[in-house]
């Protein structure tokens, strides 16, 4: 806007800022002459009045003010002396030589440019932005307790903080403090520099702190007074002295709350603990647990902060040299520390990392730690049922402790640690409510900078630490919970990048570990190969590592009775493993597939669990039993889902016979799924079940190592199913040669690698006809064929 070398000009005593819309009460007679001009041109042009605040009864002294542009006039009827002027904050500006008085005072004036950056060296500008950003975090704290800041001017106030670049005029300055006095406003109005405007606000911030806490003293009688009036008051010098004198016990405390650093008014509070604690004999029994609760008050870190890494090429190395893959979590680190870098007021998200065990959930939330160098914190959920788990108990109750989360940020001792909630998924409802209900409180970033623990009860700001979850599976958490976080699955490993870590990650660390070298201990490839197909059976590499180490700890032995610790180099090859580990496990499940083969009623099926995924055989057989109950059976502790599949392939195999008019024989089936210790549910059997009743109908074994994974629906349609990967990779792993999934499936393929791919013959199919046709020899033709003799079928 073009603001005119000569304004006319007021004096008024509100102060107009430039930004900032003001009303401005004149009486009738005094400015009769700016009525009669405001009257006259309202409408016509832009009106601008130089509105100078009073300050000084000399008017003289009175030549800074601000360019007003008149939004509009209003008079009251109830009060004909007075009219009011709506005003609008343009620019500051200094009154020069006046032109004539009457009937305006009009003056030349000057605008003031807006600053532009803070003057000085490098170091005295560094040293005023700490100072003030020192004084406005710590007002900031304080005024959460009902601040005199609006919250909106709270919020610019701490992006203004982290941006020095918005302080380029002294508009957003006063725009932000609106609550000063008069005085103060009035002294930044006349500011000549914004070094300057940062000195006062500065001040003034450390005042207002001063001057709330004085305000909430009165309100409270009794309290004590401010930090640095503490020593004296608590030894008798001051005006809220005690009279007894303190113990060196005590006095060790006051000191760690004097050091805290807690806000003022959490100060205030523990402050009047304190003071009854002082008064409190220590044979009282309450003693030692007031004691306690101020103790630990004081020792967390209400303004402790470990200063953060962002560096992207060091999170780089960290994360590659500590594990292998996982480029999706490593990439999400990557893009949260540039997004940090570029805004270090965001917020990151929230990950939760769902995968089978030991694929690297916590270990790779230690890397990121270490990457951001950020102290780290392990919370282990499973197990936990109760509320107050989370957020501790009160302290009226006996043996009452914080929750685990203000005691991970006690222990981490820093208020930005990472901390990890492992196994969300394992929490449960209690009879004493439910730890999910807690959690949401933890990881909802409206409320968490003002967390509220049970035992402390006082707010804790927790919205700086950064909260990473595992679980092994999906759908155990809570919708609530899940909601808030950003998922990423981790899937199991193939046998090849399980080689790979081994190789690369697990013997260097397990070596290291047992303070051994490569030059004593070659573990050959074979070796890791045999271990990772006999002993272990699972996604991740947890097993693995462990009978790794199992090889370290019998060298150790031969190293330390034989004292040639340096000279000798162990080869480790398959045929020595059977004297280092005890016998193959895990032949059993080979055992099981192979023994399918050929049988009347069995088909292989493929499943998926939070340990990964598995081969699972399903047999089927005749019951020649009268009883209606029977007709039925289900063994192998199978879920709700499972049973209704086995219906569903009952019923199409039904309308399977109709339609090609086949004869019916009426039994009963017992349809068992192996290792019937572990619970197993979900729809993705019910492709296997229709095959394994079909081979048991019409008395054909099916085709030998073909496994198959799909659900089904009434009319034959095979639908798709989750865990694909995992599935395929424990096929490949117990033989079978081909695989059947369902076509909406295939594009999971792509997870696979290829060697394993060229080793399977994988099909997709859309329908069950299509399955029949690869399983039963001699394909569907021979199903169809109503003289086939053998054929007998379950009456529903
Ligand atoms: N990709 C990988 N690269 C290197 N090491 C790995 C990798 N994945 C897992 N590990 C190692 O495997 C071991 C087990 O990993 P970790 O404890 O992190 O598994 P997890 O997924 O958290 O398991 P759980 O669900 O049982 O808690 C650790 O020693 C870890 O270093």
């Amino acid at each position: 806007m073009d603001i005119p070398k000569e304004l006319p000009i007021i004096y008024t005593t509100p102060i107009l800022i430039p930004g900032f819309i003001l009303k401005i009460r004149l009486p009738v007679d005094k400015y009769a002459n700016i009525l009669n001009y405001v009257q006259t041109n309202h409408g016509s042009k832009t009106i601008l009045i130089g509105v100078i605040p009073i300050s000084d009864f000399d008017k003289a002294k009175n030549i800074i003010g601000t360019v007003g542009l008149v939004k509009s006039i209003i008079k009251i009827d109830s009060v004909p002396e007075d009219f009011v002027l709506i005003m609008q904050g343009i620019r500051r500006f200094k009154l020069d030589m006046k032109i004539h008085e009457v009937p305006l005072q009009i003056n030349k004036v000057t605008i003031i440019e807006n600053f532009q950056s803070l003057q000085g060296d490098k170091k005295e500008i560094q040293e005023l932005f700490a100072e003030f950003s020192k004084a406005v975090n710590e007002f900031l704290t304080y005024s959460r307790q009902g601040s005199i800041l609006t919250p909106l001017a709270k919020n610019s106030l701490k992006v203004a903080l982290n941006n020095p670049s918005l302080y380029k005029t002294v508009d957003y300055i006063l725009k932000m403090f609106v609550h000063l006095t008069p005085s103060d406003t009035y002294t930044i109005l006349r500011a000549t520099s914004l070094n300057d405007v940062m000195k006062i606000v500065t001040n003034w911030l450390k005042r207002e702190t001063i001057n709330e806490n004085k305000y909430s003293k009165s309100e409270k009688t009794g309290l004590i007074p401010i930090i640095s009036t503490l020593p004296n008051a608590i030894n008798g010098n001051g005006s809220n002295s005690l009279k007894e004198p303190i113990s060196q016990e005590l006095n060790q405390i006051q000191i760690t709350i004097k050091d805290s650093g807690m806000p003022m008014p959490i100060h205030k509070v523990i402050m009047e603990e304190f003071k009854g604690l002082h008064k409190m004999s220590t044979s009282n029994p309450d003693y030692s647990v007031l004691k306690h609760y101020i103790s630990y008050v004081a020792n967390l870190p209400w303004n402790k902060r470990t200063k953060e890494t962002l560096d992207l090429e060091k999170a780089k190395n960290v994360l590659k040299s500590n594990h292998y893959g996982m480029e999706k979590v490593k990439n999400k680190i990557l893009q949260f520390i540039a997004v940090k870098i570029l805004n270090p007021d965001r917020r990151g998200p929230i990950l939760c990392f769902i995968g089978p065990p030991g694929v690297g959930k916590t270990s790779i939330a230690k890397a990121i730690a270490s990457s951001l160098n950020r102290t780290f914190k392990r919370i282990s959920l499973g197990g936990m049922s109760h509320y107050s788990d989370i957020k501790g108990h009160r302290r009226t109750y006996v043996g009452a402790m914080p929750g685990c989360i203000i005691q991970a940020i006690h222990q981490a001792k820093t208020n930005n640690p990472i901390i990890l909630l492992d196994e969300i998924d394992k929490m449960y409802k209690g009879a004493s409510g439910d730890p999910a209900a807690a959690l949401l409180e933890v990881l909802d970033p409206e409320q968490n900078s003002a967390f509220v623990d049970s035992y402390i009860n006082l707010p804790f700001d927790i919205s700086q630490v950064m909260f990473i979850s595992t679980a092994n599976s999906a759908d155990k958490i809570p919708l609530t919970l899940r909601d808030r976080m950003e998922i990423i699955y981790l899937e199991g490993y193939t046998q090849e990048e399980k080689m790979q870590i081994a190789e690369i990650y697990l013997i260097p660390k397990i070596l290291k570990d047992h303070n051994m070298n490569e030059l004593q201990i070659t573990i050959c490839k074979d070796t890791i190969k045999y271990i990772i197909q006999k002993y272990t059976n699972e996604s991740g590499v947890r097993e693995l590592q462990r009978k790794l180490e199992v090889i370290c700890h019998y060298i150790a032995v031969d190293i330390v009775e034989n004292g040639d610790k340096k000279l000798k180099n162990y080869v480790i090859t398959p045929e020595l493993l059977l004297n280092i580990l005890d016998s193959e496990l895990y032949n059993v499940k080979n055992t099981l597939v192979e023994e399918s083969c050929n049988r009347i009623g069995v088909a292989i099926g493929m499943a998926w669990s939070p340990v990964g995924g598995m081969v699972q055989v399903i047999e089927a057989t005749k019951l020649y039993s009268s009883n209606e109950k029977d007709r039925l059976v289900l063994t192998g502790l199978a879920g709700q889902t499972l049973k209704e599949s086995v219906l569903i392939a009952q019923h199409w195999i039904q309308s399977f016979v109709k339609k090609n008019e086949v004869s019916i024989q009426d039994f009963c089936v017992h349809v068992h799924l192996p290792t019937g210790g572990i619970k197993k549910d979900g729809p993705s059997a019910g492709m296997t079940i229709v095959c394994a009743l079909i081979s048991l109908f019409w008395k054909i074994p099916l085709r030998p190592m073909i496994a198959m994974t799909g659900e089904i629906s009434l009319n034959g349609h095979v639908l798709p199913v989750g865990g694909v990967k995992e599935k395929i990779l424990a096929a490949h792993n117990s033989n079978i040669k081909t695989v059947i999934i369902p076509e909406l499936n295939m594009k999971d393929l792509k997870k696979i690698p290829n060697n394993i791919r060229e080793d399977l013959n994988i099909i997709s199919v859309k329908h069950l006809e299509e399955v029949l046709d690869i399983v039963i020899p001699g394909g569907l033709a021979i199903l169809k064929n109503p003289s086939f003799a053998r054929m007998e079928i379950c009456k529903l």
